[in-house]
């Protein structure tokens, strides 16, 4: 049994009627690091649910994008271990990034248009290659960064690569493809009611995403420095009391961890100036989220080798960790 455990998502609410011939289900997307899975993610929601940039720890957070549309609802989820493919490449698959395979009703293999394909490409493939119970769709990404004659090249080799469903080039920056992207991918999908209420675009807390935003600005410019030392903590979160009709504001006390003293001053800057612009970016990017104006208040704290302690760990949100 995996932990992601669909089954339990896939009851339905008790939702109004939906119409005849209403698909809903559970897509994944796999592929090398930086195939750009996040970017197509986000593009497909409408909203940013995922960030674009390493993760310090591969989590087990279960959905992470829903796609609405009159016809169906997709769900994308987070596939552990395959979400980095660098572990992919490193041990055999485990059997629970095999049971996830199995549980979602489709798989979007991506691959970008822009890079020939390499060995993990292909390790990839093969593997996908023994899911013959789920339609693998092949995508291939970032057709914006590449001309016509290379496009239709990759397109040929992608689709020497295995047994495809469908093959379907996209651009998740250009806008490139992507109600085709969804109509393939929900295609798959099986009859059933919607598993979530209209306008969600995520399960995750936004307590969760804040902290995930804050944590892409503070990583912008130091990822080479500190790519995976940096954990942040939403400490507190709510609107501010007695605003005037209009003006409303979420407060918003976060703590940015670091492992080190000499991080600490790496993330703060010369007088204070990086973190400055972390607040700055982090903010614009939270009330796009929230849809409100946003104070975040930023503290940067050492936890010394949160990695390695495991009751940093949990006290940090990692104890689910794969
Ligand atoms: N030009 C262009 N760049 C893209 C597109 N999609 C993603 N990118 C860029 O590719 C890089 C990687 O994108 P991500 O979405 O983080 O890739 P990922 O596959 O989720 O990466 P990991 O989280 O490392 O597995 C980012 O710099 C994106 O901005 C696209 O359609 N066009």
């Amino acid at each position: 049994m995996s932990d992601l455990d669909l089954e339990r998502l896939r009851t339905p609410l008790p939702m109004p009627s939906h119409p005849e011939g209403f698909r809903s289900g559970f897509a994944c997307f796999v592929g090398r690091p930086n195939v750009g899975k996040s970017t197509l993610m986000n593009a497909l929601v409408g909203q940013k649910v995922a960030i674009t940039s390493n993760r310090p720890q591969t989590t087990r957070r279960t959905v992470r994008g829903i796609v609405h549309r009159d016809d169906a609802q997709l769900i994308v989820v987070d596939t552990p271990g395959l979400h980095k493919p660098r572990t992919l490449l490193g041990e055999r698959l485990d059997s629970l990034v095999r049971s996830t395979l199995v549980e979602v009703d489709v798989i979007g293999f991506c691959v970008p248009a822009d890079e020939p394909i390499g060995r993990g490409d292909t390790y990839i493939a093969r593997e996908l290659a023994g899911q013959r119970d789920t339609p693998v769709v092949a995508i291939v990404t970032k057709t914006d960064k590449t001309d016509r004659a290379r496009l239709t090249e990759q397109l040929l080799a992608v689709s020497r690569l295995g047994e495809w469903a469908d093959v379907v080039p996209v651009s998740a920056n250009g806008g490139f493809q992507l109600d085709t992207l969804t109509d393939v991918l929900c295609g798959h999908l099986p009859e059933g009611p919607p598993l979530y209420p209209d306008g969600d675009l995520t399960d995750e807390p936004d307590e969760m995403l804040v902290a995930e935003l804050v944590r892409e600005a503070s990583l912008e410019g130091v990822r080479d420095e500190l790519p995976h030392s940096i954990a942040v903590v939403v400490e507190e979160m709510g609107p501010r009391e007695n605003t005037r009709p209009g003006r409303e504001i979420t407060d918003i006390y976060a703590s940015l961890y670091v492992e080190r003293p000499s991080q600490k001053a790496i993330v703060i800057g010369a007088k204070g100036s990086r973190l400055r612009d972390v607040g700055t970016r982090a903010r614009q990017q939270i009330e796009a989220l929230l849809g409100q104006r946003v104070y975040l208040d930023l503290r940067v704290r050492v936890a010394k080798d949160w990695q390695r302690d495991p009751k940093q760990l949990r006290r940090l949100g990692f104890d689910q960790q794969v």
